[in-house]
This record gives C-alpha cells, structure tokens and sequence, in this order.
C-alpha cells in the first residue's frame, strides 16, 4: 500500500493527542474518523467543531467527522491508537472482531503496561492478532502540532516499507515524520522519558536549581540508554527524536504534563489532575529494569517517592549519595 492508499485514517481516542493527530492527518490530505468512547461528548465535538474540553481554541478541520460508533473505525485504512496507555488494551478490546487483517494500527500512547509489562506494539499484537503494529512517537506536544507548529517525529513498524507509507500518508509541511524500523526503540524512549520529566518536575518544584537539572537530564538519557540496549532499542533511535528529543521537550517545563506533575509535588501543592504517564510508567519500568539488572536510580526514585517509600528529600539525598562510578 503506498501513502496515498491510506485513504481513510481512524482516530481511537478524542482527547489531546488524538484531536491534534485527527487535525494532522486532515492536513496531510486524510479523511479522518475521530472516535471517542462519551456519545455526548463526541455529539458536542461535531457541533462545535472543537474539542473545547482538551484542545481549546482550535477548529476541527473540516474534513474530520467526530463520531462514537466503533464500526466506522473499522472501516477505515489504518488507525491511529490514542487512549491512554493503560486502557489501549481495553479499547482494542472493543475494536476485535470488527476489525479487517492486515490492517496497520499505530500506536500513539507513551506507557507500558502494568501487571503484563508489556509495550503498546505488544499489547496490540495481542489484543489484535491481525493487525500490523507500528509506533508513532516523538517531542510533540498536542497543542503545538494542533497550531501547525514544525514538528518531526519517529514512524516505526517492523515492515520497514509500511513505515514508509504511513510517514508518507500522515506527513505534511508542519508535521515531518521520519520511518524507522526499530518498533522497541520507538516505544521505549516515549514511555521511559515520561517518568524522567516527573524527576525534571521534582527538581524545579524544589528549586533545585538550572545545574541539578541539567544533571538530571544527563543521568536520566544514560539510565534510558542502558534501559533501551537491555531491551533491544537501537543505540541511534534512543539518541533519536522519540529518545533523547523527546527527554529533552518534556523534561524542560510545564507545558509538559509530567514535567508540572512532578513539578507540583516537589512544590508540595496537589497536581493539576491531568494525565500523567510517567506516574503509571514508573513501576513497571523499575520492575523491568531490575529483571534485566538495568541500574535506573532516577526512574526508581520517582517510583519509591510515588509509592511513598521515600519523601522527596530521601530520594534526592539516596541519588546524591549513590556510589562513586565511573560515568
Ligand atoms: N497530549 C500530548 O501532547 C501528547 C503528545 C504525544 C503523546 N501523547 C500520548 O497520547 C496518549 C493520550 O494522551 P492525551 O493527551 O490524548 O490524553 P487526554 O487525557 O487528553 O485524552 C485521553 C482520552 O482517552 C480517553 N480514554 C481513556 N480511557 C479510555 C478507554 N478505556 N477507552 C476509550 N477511550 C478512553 C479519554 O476519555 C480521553 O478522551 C498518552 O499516552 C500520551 O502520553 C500525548
Ligand atoms: O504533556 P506530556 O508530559 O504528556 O508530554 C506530551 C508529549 O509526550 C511530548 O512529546
């Protein structure tokens, strides 16, 4: 299938990220289906013209229709996958049986999943045997590419050929998609940078300061890149956009979600309530790390403060007086 034969795109998830990709993808030339489980919600979308609740102040394109019908997602040419982390295998549920073969179903969401530590391209293996997994990930925030402001980002899928159509079908001159093969080195950078920026959040909430920022940025790229080499990412996607291009947008302030999520807890004061990844991410990513004996003392001391096993003053105090090493 070449770019232009991915006619129709289908977006599962009308929040944030998946109104801005819906607007995206009509940019790059696609009719789109934006799905969204709340009837209502999806019915006060198509007669606005606007996702007032999570994208404010940015007109739906014309051409993307707001609907709460699963069956029209099925029809469509491939699906871009926008639910949170946690509820992607949920939502896929839903699709199943409706869904035709072979069709490409691209991951959006940056999570791995609790209890199976499973990444999103497995989930939707799993929970879609028929479908073709692909990733999209990269620094790109909802309301800047929803502005049309330049954005690039990493297209992968094991089919080196279909990562070439979907950048091609989903590409336009504001959003730059480069294809890639490397399926785990896409999803691992997304997923793992996310409860990096918690810590990037802690240690602006507690004014720590623009020299243990940086520092944690620089420790938290090497614990992703040990992370990524245990679990089979290439070295050059993880210093890549959806790796280390992605570190650096979420962990340098609060437009960030995971960034003023840490940030508020380090300042003590109750988070904004909007999602935060990285929060769910944390666990299941120290767990994983420790069964391959991957060293990820920054990710571990947000999962122990999130747990509550360690104040915030505990954490940064373990981290500092951690074992000299060579770096
Ligand atoms: N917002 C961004 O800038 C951005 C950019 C890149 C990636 N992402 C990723 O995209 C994913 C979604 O983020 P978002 O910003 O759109 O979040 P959001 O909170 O704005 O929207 C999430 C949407 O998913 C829906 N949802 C939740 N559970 C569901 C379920 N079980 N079935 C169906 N729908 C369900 C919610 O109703 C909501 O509409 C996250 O993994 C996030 O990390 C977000
Ligand atoms: O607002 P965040 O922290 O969920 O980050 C959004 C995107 O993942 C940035 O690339």
């Amino acid at each position: 299938m070449s770019g232009s034969s991915f006619r129709r795109i289908g977006v599962m998830g009308a929040g944030a990220w998946g109104t801005a990709l819906a607007n995206a993808a009509a940019r790059a030339g696609r009719e789109v289906v934006l799905w969204g489980r709340d009837a209502g919600a999806m019915a006060d979308m198509a007669a606005a013209r606007e996702n007032r609740a999570d994208l404010p102040g940015i007109a739906l394109d014309p051409v993307v229709s707001p609907v709460s019908d699963l069956n029209l997602i099925a029809d469509c040419d491939a699906v871009l996958l926008v639910v949170p982390a946690q509820a992607c295998r949920e939502a896929l549920g839903h699709l199943g049986s409706r869904m035709r073969a072979g069709m490409p179903v691209i991951s959006c969401a940056k999570g791995i999943e609790r209890g199976t530590r499973a990444f999103m391209s497995d989930v939707i293996a799993e929970a879609l045997p028929g479908a073709l997994p692909a990733v999209l990930s990269g620094p790109s925030f909802a309301s800047d590419v929803a502005a049309g402001l330049p954005t690039a980002v990493t297209l992968a899928a094991r089919d080196g050929a279909l990562a070439k159509d979907l950048a091609q079908a989903l590409g336009s001159s504001t959003l730059r998609l480069y294809h890639s093969t490397d399926v785990r080195g896409a999803e691992i950078g997304g997923a793992a940078k996310n409860v990096l920026a918690i810590a990037a959040g802690i240690v602006a909430g507690r004014k720590l300061g623009a020299s243990a920022a940086a520092a944690l940025v620089a420790r938290g790229f090497a614990e992703l890149m040990r992370f990524g080499a245990a679990y089979g990412a290439r070295p050059e996607t993880i210093t890549g956009l959806s790796g280390l291009g992605d570190l650096i947008l979420t962990t340098s302030g609060p437009q960030s979600r995971n960034f003023a999520f840490g940030r508020a807890l380090g300042a003590g004061e109750a988070g904004a309530g909007k999602l935060a990844e990285g929060a769910f991410t944390a666990s299941v990513l120290v767990e994983m790390a420790a069964a391959k004996g991957v060293d990820v003392p920054v990710s571990a001391a947000v999962d122990a403060v999130l747990a509550g096993r360690l104040g915030i003053d505990g954490a940064i105090e373990a981290l500092m007086a951690r074992p000299q090493r060579a770096e």
